[in-house]
């Protein structure tokens, strides 16, 4: 299974038309800073529990800071069962240029 790259205006239309989850994979001192609205800090500490408990089914857009290694960690979700990953292209630097950021 492979992941796909998607812009963020792709992120605001697939989030007007259903629900997503959607995993930051930024440092915690980053995420606490500011985040995506709904976004949930993912790391090594807490990644198998949340793959265990999360619906498979419902999109899940990974997001870091520039798009780089949010692609790995896509990668990485979609080999664990998520059915449809996105790794969002420029990263929260681009998101919180012009969308709602969340502390
Ligand atoms: O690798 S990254 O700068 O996109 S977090």
């Amino acid at each position: 299974m492979n992941f796909k790259r998607i812009t963020i205006e792709e992120v605001n239309r697939l989030q007007e038309s259903q629900a997503t989850n959607v995993i930051d994979i930024r440092d915690p001192q980053g995420f606490a800073a500011g985040h995506m609205p709904n976004a949930i800090n993912i790391n090594n500490q807490n990644a198998a529990d949340y793959i265990e408990n999360t619906d498979k089914e419902t999109p899940l857009i990974v997001v870091c800071y520039h798009g780089h290694s949010s692609q790995p960690a896509a990668q990485y979700f979609a080999a664990q069962g998520f059915k449809d990953v996105y790794s969002m292209d420029g990263g929260f630097e681009v998101w919180k240029l012009n969308n709602p950021v969340e502390v």
